[in-house]
This record gives structure tokens, C-alpha cells and sequence, in this order.
């Protein structure tokens, strides 16, 4: 890489790569959590207003809706993760994300456990690229209250400490308040993009020095292959778990799941 941004003889204006489209059009939200948390079950509940109670939960995919906020029309992806190990390889996410939405079921204290190290990990990473990357807190299974192990509070000082912004939803009943969420998600992308600068080019010219993309970490990482994903009329299943190290199956979405 270094050679390529050597120095150059004229003055070119180079757009070497894009940081995520910060855009309004397009909204891209990364799912994170521990297993069983129920993310998969809330991308499907504000997918298509079902709940599913079987998965495979090897399973990675990313999901294009068409929504409408604000009287605006949106492409809404999101990305149902699956870090069996934690936020070990995130890199696919964590340049691919406009918002970041991290679960944990109110009924299991570990789940809840499990966020912070997702929390400091997004964190980090939105220092470093000195971008406000919107978090978003959420406690799940709210339908489970009888044996709810984390309190509002505990959800509520969490999400403070990590600018997030912090609410609990159960994916199995109430559709409107799920969608609520995601719908808030791409509120505070557009807010970001808003207030974010347009991506920067490169200049390379015998007069100023070139910036390297080594020292250049948010262009650096914004140039690594983004997932792609396929459209189709309502929802588009394209899989992005080529980065992951996880072999799932081939599977579309839903195949094979109960669903209530
Ligand atoms: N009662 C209740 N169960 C839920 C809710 N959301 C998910 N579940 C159940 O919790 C289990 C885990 O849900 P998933 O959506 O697969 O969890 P996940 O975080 O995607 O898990 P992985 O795919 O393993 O990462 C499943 O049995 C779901 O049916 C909820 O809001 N309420």
C-alpha cells in the first residue's frame, strides 16, 4: 500500500475509498450479542412482524428491508451476527455498521455480562475512526419479567456509560415497539450523517505530504471488502459469513424455522 501513495508528480485528487455510505438512503445496523439472546429472533420480528422460535444459531446473514421513517424511504440492512466467540473477528461488522445494536435478554445475567465487552469493543473502534457510530442498547425478552435477572436501572447505567441509548423489547410480542427500535436506528444514522463531514479525499501532489492509509485508520478500514448484499422485493438474504470462520449451511432465511 505504502508504495502506491508514494509520492506522486502531479496534483491528483484521489477518492481512494469510502468510509460506510453515511448517505440517507441507506442504513446499515450490525446485531451483536451473546448467543441466545435473541437477536436473530428480533431481525426476524421487524423483518416480517413473526417470531421464531427455532434457528440455527451458526447462521449469519444480512437483510435488506425497504422502510419508510419519517416519511422517507430507507434500505435498512441488517446484519444478524453470529459471534459464537465473542467479538474476536468483528471486522466485518465494525466497518460496515451505521448503527450498532447490542442485545441481551433481561432474564440472564450473563447475556447482560456478555454486552460489555461488545460495548468496549464498538467503542474503541468508533474512537478510533473519531465518528459518533450510534449505539444502541437493548434488553430483550421483556416478556420474560417474572425472571428478569437484570434490572432497568443496570440496563440503563450501562448503556450511559457507553453513550448508548438504551431500551428493552421482547421479540416475541410487540411488533410496533421493535420496530420502534430499528426505526430510531436509522433516525440516528441520518442524524450522524447529518452532522458527519462528506468522506475526504486523498490528495497526492509533490507539495503535500500523502497521507498514509497506515496512519489513516479510518480510511484503512474502511477499505476492507465490505458484505455485500443482494436486493430483492422485500427481504434479501445474502450471507456474509464468508469472513467468519464458522461453515454454516446454506440455508434462506426462515427455512426450516417454527414460525408462531
Ligand atoms: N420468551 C422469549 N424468547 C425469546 C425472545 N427472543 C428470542 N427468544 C428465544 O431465545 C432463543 C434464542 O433466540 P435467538 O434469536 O436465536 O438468539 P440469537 O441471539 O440470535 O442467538 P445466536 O443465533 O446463537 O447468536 C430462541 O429460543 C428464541 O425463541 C423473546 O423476546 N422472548
Amino acid at each position: 500500500m505504502s508504495s502506491m501513495f508514494g509520492k506522486a508528480r502531479t496534483c491528483n485528487v484521489v477518492n481512494v475509498c469510502a468510509v460506510p455510505d453515511r448517505g440517507l438512503q441507506e442504513c446499515n445496523i450490525a446485531i451483536l450479542g451473546i448467543t441466545g439472546s435473541g437477536k436473530s429472533a428480533l431481525t426476524v420480528k421487524f423483518l416480517t412482524k413473526r417470531f421464531i422460535s427455532e434457528y440455527d444459531p451458526n447462521l449469519e446473514d444480512t437483510y435488506t428491508s425497504e422502510e419508510i421513517v419519517d416519511q422517507q424511504s430507507v434500505v435498512v440492512k441488517v446484519m444478524d451476527t453470529a459471534d459464537q466467540d465473542g467479538p474476536v473477528n468483528c471486522e466485518r461488522y465494525l466497518t460496515w455498521a451505521h448503527v450498532f445494536m447490542v442485545v441481551y435478554s433481561i432474564d440472564n445475567r450473563s447475556s447482560f455480562e456478555g454486552c460489555q465487552q461488545y460495548l468496549d469493543v464498538v467503542t474503541l473502534h468508533t474512537k478510533g475512526l473519531q465518528l459518533e457510530v450510534p449505539i444502541i442498547l437493548l434488553g430483550n425478552k421483556l416478556d420474560m419479567e417474572r425472571y428478569r435477572q437484570v434490572s432497568k436501572a443496570d440496563g440503563a447505567s450501562l448503556a450511559s456509560r457507553h453513550g448508548a441509548v438504551f431500551h428493552e423489547v421482547s421479540a416475541c410480542q410487540d411488533f410496533d415497539a421493535v420496530q420502534r427500535v430499528f426505526h430510531e436506528a436509522v433516525r440516528a444514522a441520518r442524524r450522524e450523517a447529518e452532522r458527519s463531514p462528506p468522506v475526504r479525499p486523498l490528495y497526492i501532489s509533490e507539495e503535500r505530504p500523502v497521507v498514509s492509509l497506515a496512519s489513516a485508520p479510518a480510511l484503512a478500514s474502511g477499505c476492507k471488502e465490505l458484505p455485500s448484499v443482494a436486493t430483492a422485493k422485500l427481504v434479501t438474504v445474502k450471507s456474509s459469513r464468508a469472513q467468519s470462520k464458522r461453515r454454516a449451511p446454506t440455508l434462506t432465511l426462515l427455512k426450516g424455522f417454527k414460525i408462531f
